[in-house]
């Protein structure tokens, strides 16, 4: 008899995005530059030059974004506030403007029973604050904890889920360390400081929530699990430093107060020691975490590879996506069993899940057929299911993404709606791979 993948009685069913990627109009009433903003206003940083000046227009045409939503049956949102909208310059001076709009998004959504699910920062800093030297200056914490607490004093109780942070791995990674994202930097002296400052930030934010918050607070990180190529000690060695990297940089001084012992190796003389009022700031207790799945990666030794040593191996025997990302999905159940076991069964949401593979620019006759991504979705959804018959505490999902959107500095190259946005008319067109997910929001996952 085929195993039945009805959901537990209140698991929630959503979609992602995030504000640089969809909203547009990034300076409009009276909103300050992001990091974002410059970083794709400069030449020769992002695909085709792409920028988020327009994107999907989202900040126009959220109403009508929520109609989809609605018309979708999705029973939550999760978006992103651009804290340059809000504060202009980082701090001080709010932007009543700024806030206007993001509580006319928040009270449509609950006119339409879908209940938002806000992360405070999604990459893009304001840009005043980079110039005083963004997330390597300790005084970033209080800032964050200063914006913080003015959206909650705004939204909270409207908004009952907050996340502090979107994948400080990648803002750190890719910002500091490799250059490929804002602010562009390849300094490995850097990324471990801009890592910790981003920790502090959310410890700050928790804090703030604390004292005025009345109902749930996490973070949101991107875990990729890890597998060795090989029995061998070298390859096994490489996938414990990459996990360590990657998946516990960040949830392990959240939920120990101590980071992986591995990040001594990874980064020598670049690792620095940090106070244990820090640890304690930054380990105070969450109400959930929001992961973030896409694939995993088989790892190898590799000398040449820096600062991980550690290379990943293709498997020419699965699917890849647009992205390059083998579809796994296995690795999902892996992914929350091993974050049940290693931090104590927390409350886990699957804050973002999916995948870009090639759609057309245009809909034909008001239809996108996406039969990669309906399998994507079945798979992935299933491997949910499983881990929580493995007993893993998991409140909801939220597919990545909404609309296509722009995928940061490969532009709008990369479509991961599950609707498909014509970018020269804005015209929106849901996906086979949306009414696909409406029927199992519909019917809880029976038609898993
Ligand atoms: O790469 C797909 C997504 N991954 N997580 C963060 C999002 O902003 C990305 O678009």
């Amino acid at each position: 008899m085929s195993k039945s993948y009805v959901f537990p009685e209140g698991f929630v069913w959503g979609a992602a995005t995030a504000a640089y990627q969809i909203e547009g109009s990034p300076l409009a009433d009276g909103a300050g530059p992001s990091i974002w903003q410059r970083f794709a206003h400069t030449p020769g940083r992002m695909l085709n030059d792409d920028n988020g000046d327009i994107a999907c227009d989202h900040y126009n045409r959220f109403r009508d974004d929520i109609a989809i939503m609605k018309s979708l049956g999705l029973q939550s949102y999760r978006f992103s506030i651009s804290w340059s909208r809000v504060l202009p310059e980082g701090k001080g001076r709010v932007n009543q403007k700024g806030l206007d709009f993001y509580e006319r998004l928040v009270d449509t959504l609950l006119e339409n029973d879908i209940a938002p699910v806000a992360t405070l920062f999604h990459w893009d800093l304001p840009a005043a604050l980079d110039d005083r030297g963004g997330w390597l200056n300790p005084d970033v914490a209080d800032w964050f904890g200063e914006y913080s607490e003015v959206m909650f004093k705004r939204l909270d109780g409207r908004i009952k889920r907050w996340a502090t942070l979107n994948e400080p791995w990648v803002v750190t990674d890719g910002g500091y360390l490799h250059g490929a994202l804002a602010p562009g930097h390849r300094n490995r002296f850097e990324a471990p400081i801009a890592s910790h400052h981003l920790l502090r930030a959310h410890g700050k934010s928790v804090q703030a929530y604390r004292a005025i918050g009345q109902h749930d607070i996490g973070i949101v990180v991107n875990i990729e699990p890890k597998y060795a190529a090989s029995d061998s000690a070298e390859d096994q060695a490489a996938r414990d430093r990459a996990e360590a990297y990657m998946n516990r940089q960040y949830l392990d001084p959240v939920f120990f107060g101590k980071y992986p012992e591995q990040m001594r190796d990874i980064f020598g003389e670049a690792w620095p020691e940090w106070p244990q009022a820090d640890m304690d700031l930054i380990s105070q207790p969450i109400d959930f975490i929001g992961v973030n799945y896409y694939t995993r990666n088989v790892t190898r030794h590799d000398e040449s590879s820096w600062p991980l040593k550690a290379s990943p191996v293709r498997q020419p025997q699965h699917t890849y996506t647009e992205t390059g990302w083998e579809v796994y999905p296995q690795g999902l159940t892996d992914t929350l069993t091993w974050v049940k076991q290693r931090y104590g069964n927390p409350q886990v949401f699957i804050t973002e899940n999916g995948a870009a593979f090639f759609d057309p620019p245009k809909a034909e006759r008001g239809r996108v057929r996406d039969p990669l991504r309906v399998s994507y979705l079945r798979q992935h959804l299933r491997a949910v299911h499983d881990a929580i018959d493995a007993g893993c505490n998991i409140g909801g999902y939220f597919v990545w993404s909404l609309l296509d959107n722009l995928e940061w500095s490969l532009g709008y190259s990369k479509r991961f709606g599950i609707v498909h946005v014509d970018y020269q008319t804005q015209t929106r067109t849901p996906k086979d791979s949306a009414r696909y997910y409406a029927g199992i929001v519909a019917s809880h996952g029976a038609r898993l």
